[in-house]
């Protein structure tokens, strides 16, 4: 799996996403999300890794353990490099899940990284207390997500960069902290709450990051994507 930045293509169509791809000559790491995914199926994941692609399949599956297993079984066949499920739906779903992948994959072949939703980059210490009923600070409660995970012996979590390097500590270095809410520091921060730049995600301990409207909304996305790639990269 490479380590570049991960850029979301939340693009409505394959064709708009393939668009956005024609003037990138190097092969990429792509996430794939629900608004994709859900209008293209299977095939945008196929042709995605037949253009040389790693691919990050983000559809946050969250159910009881057995149709989450299920659904990973089927879903290990596409072959995706990363997958996820939500922490909230607890560890025996995140058992069930990495089972599931682990019985779709094929013999010989490498079964997909899977890693778990914590609390969402868009979610703030405030809204967590007052919806969730979770009175703990944000913090916390991601940690123990990250707990969670690990003790279901999943690849890693999804968290924000400010978790990262606590998580790097309880559930060691090789634990995946993959890191949405990039931002460049004069960007907007849309709906994300707890955001950071590529840079500061690299120094504050997170293993990949995810970037979307920073790059796929910007005038020149192969200038913007060079540029987040740069700030990742010298600050290893
Ligand atoms: O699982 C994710 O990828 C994810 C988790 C999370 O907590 N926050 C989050 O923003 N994401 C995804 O990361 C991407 C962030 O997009 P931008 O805010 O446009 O950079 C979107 O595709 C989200 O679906």
């Amino acid at each position: 799996m490479k380590n570049s930045p991960i850029i979301a293509l939340d693009f409505a169509s394959a064709g708009d996403a393939y668009q956005f791809l024609t003037p990138f000559e190097q092969s990429l790491f792509v996430k794939v999300g629900m608004e994709l995914y859900l209008q293209e199926g299977p095939s945008i994941v196929y042709k995605l890794k037949e253009m040389g692609h790693d691919v990050f399949l983000d559809l946050k599956l969250h159910d009881i353990p057995n149709t989450v297993g299920h659904a990973m079984k089927g879903l290990a066949r596409l072959g995706a490099d990363l997958v996820n499920v939500h922490a909230a739906g607890g560890v025996a779903m995140m058992i069930a899940a990495r089972e599931g992948l682990d019985a779709g994959t094929a013999a010989g072949s490498k079964r997909p990284s899977i890693i778990a939703v914590t609390q969402l980059t868009s979610t703030s210490e405030l809204q967590m207390q007052q919806e969730q009923l979770v009175q703990t600070t944000i913090d916390a409660s991601v940690v123990h997500y990250a707990e969670l995970a690990k003790t279901a012996a999943l690849d890693g979590v999804v968290c924000s960069v400010l978790e990262a390097k606590k998580i790097a500590s309880v559930c060691g270095e090789e634990f995946l902290r993959v890191t949405p809410g990039i931002r460049l520091a004069e960007g907007e921060a849309h709906d994300q709450v707890r955001v950071a730049t590529p840079a500061n995600a690299r120094i504050l301990g997170s293993s990949h990051i995810v970037v979307g409207r920073a790059i796929t909304k910007a005038n020149d996305p192969v200038q913007a994507y060079e540029t987040i790639l740069k700030m990742w990269e010298e600050n290893a």
